[in-house]
């Protein structure tokens, strides 16, 4: 791992009329690293992603991506410079086929060759990659906009809720999969709500709570904090 973090979000805040959703949050992330973003439904999580990869702006506070300012910058420059993400509810061109989808994600591309069939490959969609997307099944759908994700070439992926509805297999596959990205220096930063498939992949978790940085470390550390537990029990 690399001494100079890939990403740093410093006193990030962001508010939604009268809610405060992030509050003065900062961590880092640095290149082949996966970290956990986990916290109680409402705690931000997906407000975080939706900060860094610029589809909502931070009220206050920096973003900080290879040593340059990114929080004023439109999603698909940060998507040009090498964050990219899934989505919670995927989002897919459905009436394209399947390697459309993923071509039309290659154009955003800053560096290297993007292989589409090795991308269809590794998203397990090889054999559907001439049918319409909008006929997958929702699991396929999510695999999808991961494997439009990594069309981007990113250096950051930022994955929301891939496990939900998937099963053990699949989610082994998936872990296979994130854990390969991470050996090839991209960094990830998972929301999930599957704690036993984070502790699989992750080192280090980051827990929210009303957007508010509670802890950060190892999974089983911190199940013992005072402060997540009292917010994942309500208080
Ligand atoms: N565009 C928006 N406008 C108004 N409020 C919003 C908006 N997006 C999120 N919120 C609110 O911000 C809070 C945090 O939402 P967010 O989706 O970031 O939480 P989360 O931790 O990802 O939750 P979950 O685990 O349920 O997905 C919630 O109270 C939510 O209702």
């Amino acid at each position: 791992m690399s001494s100079e973090p890939l990403l740093r979000l410093e006193n990030v805040g962001k508010r939604f009329g009268g809610l405060t959703v992030l509050d003065q949050l900062s961590f880092s992330v640095h290149g082949g690293e996966i970290v956990g973003l986990v916290g109680p439904n409402g705690s931000g999580k997906t407000t975080t992603i939706n900060v860094i990869s610029g589809v909502h702006q931070a009220d206050v506070g920096r973003v900080i991506f290879e040593g340059h300012e990114i929080q004023r910058l439109p999603s698909f420059r940060i998507a040009h410079r090498g964050i990219n993400r899934s989505f919670q509810v995927p989002k897919c061109f459905r009436e394209m086929s399947v390697r459309e989808n993923v071509e039309v994600a290659a154009t955003f591309a800053n560096r290297g060759e993007v292989e589409i069939d090795g991308i269809l490959e590794q998203v397990g969609l090889t054999s559907q990659a001439d049918i319409q997307a909008g006929s997958l099944t929702v699991n396929q759908q999510k695999m999808l906009d991961l494997g439009r994700a990594l069309a981007t070439n990113p250096r950051i992926l930022l994955v929301d809720e891939i496990g939900a509805g998937l099963n053990p297999a699949e989610l082994g596959g998936i872990a296979s999969l994130l854990t390969s990205l991470a050996a090839r220096g991209i960094a990830l930063i998972v929301v999930e709500h599957l704690l036993d498939f984070l502790n699989r992949i992750t080192n280090r978790v980051i827990v929210l709570g009303a957007g508010r940085l509670l802890f950060e470390g190892p999974l089983k550390e911190a199940s013992q904090d005072p402060e997540v537990v009292a917010a994942f029990i309500g208080g």
